[in-house]
């Protein structure tokens, strides 16, 4: 992997040389600091260069947190650069995603008849904990499949609670654990297993683990079931990461009819400190737009 004299400028390795900035500068910002952990990720403000330069960026305008979906996928000597950028800037690390499923095949079913997709998910998990290690993430994102038509939903139920129980087992003992993603049916994935917080929670209480939480990403949970502030009071006890995005669009907060100062103003009530990512897009393109998403979490910051 090639680094470039920006990413090496990011990274405040190099001196900026550019007219009116002062040597020195380059990792520093005035920006006061998010209070809560709000976390962009790559393509967030992707007018700024690459990965490096933007987790820059973004610690520049006072973020405190970074998401990665892709990280797994990522080369290692990558994912240990990411690494030391986030640490640089004291910067936590969110979620990547452990194991995705297969979207165009319908693909694992945790609770068909079949062991197969059970073992390569368990693979997933075992392989995924040096990755952890490496990103410094204490949370992994999974998505537990798709239903299969032919079974019983209570039988796989149980079947998914058995495997995250297995995958569990696994992670734990390394102070890790796998946040499990409720997505909706009814804009963005047909068919899936996991469909809301309430069957999430469900799921982590039969696999009892500290190793098996629950993501609750809002965007998803908006438009499968509503009402958020009950649910999250409902199954605070199993999430353990938070994702935010206004419906409709999937973009940042204030775009939408999600009333995200309100929840802002209950996860304070609640002293949340985790990771919240924003796991959406921005709805105007380029500078102007990244200047938006950075005034919208501004706004409900102030909460
Ligand atoms: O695919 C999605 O919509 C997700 O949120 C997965 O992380």
């Amino acid at each position: 992997m090639s680094i470039s004299r920006r990413t090496l400028l990011a990274a405040g390795a190099v001196a900026p040389l550019a007219a009116g900035l002062a040597p020195g500068r380059a990792a520093q910002s005035n920006a006061a600091r998010f209070s809560l952990g709000f976390a962009p990720h790559e393509g967030s403000f992707a007018s700024r260069g690459g990965l490096i330069e933007q987790i820059a960026f973004a610690a520049d305008q006072g973020f405190t947190a970074w998401e990665d979906n892709e990280a797994r996928a990522r080369p290692v000597a990558q994912q240990a650069q990411m690494a030391k950028a986030l640490s640089d800037r004291g910067m936590t690390m969110g979620v990547f995603v452990a194991s995705m499923p297969k979207w165009a095949q319908s693909r694992p079913l945790l609770g068909a008849n079949d062991d197969a997709e059970r073992e390569a998910f368990l693979a997933d998990i075992r392989s995924s904990v040096d990755v952890a290690k490496r990103l410094g993430a204490k949370c992994m994102t999974v998505v537990t499949g798709f239903r299969d038509p032919k079974v019983p939903l209570d039988v796989q139920t149980a079947r998914v609670i058995d495997v995250m129980r297995r995958a569990g087992d696994i992670v734990a003992p390394h102070g890790l654990a796998m946040v499990m993603e409720p997505l909706n049916t009814r804009t963005d994935h047909p068919g899936v297993y996991m469909q809301s917080i309430a069957q999430g929670f469900a799921v982590a209480r039969g696999a009892n683990s500290p190793g098996v939480k629950v993501l609750a990403d809002l965007y998803h949970e908006q438009i499968q079931s509503g009402n958020l502030i009950p649910v999250l009071d409902m199954c605070w006890s199993e999430i353990a990461y938070l994702q935010f995005g206004d419906n409709p669009g999937r973009d940042e907060p204030g775009t939408g009819e999600v009333n995200y100062a309100n929840i802002v103003k209950w996860l304070r009530a609640r002293r949340y400190t985790g990771v919240i990512g924003m796991e959406h897009g921005n709805s105007i393109d380029g500078r102007a737009g990244e200047d938006r998403l950075v005034a919208a979490y501004r706004a409900i910051d102030a909460q």
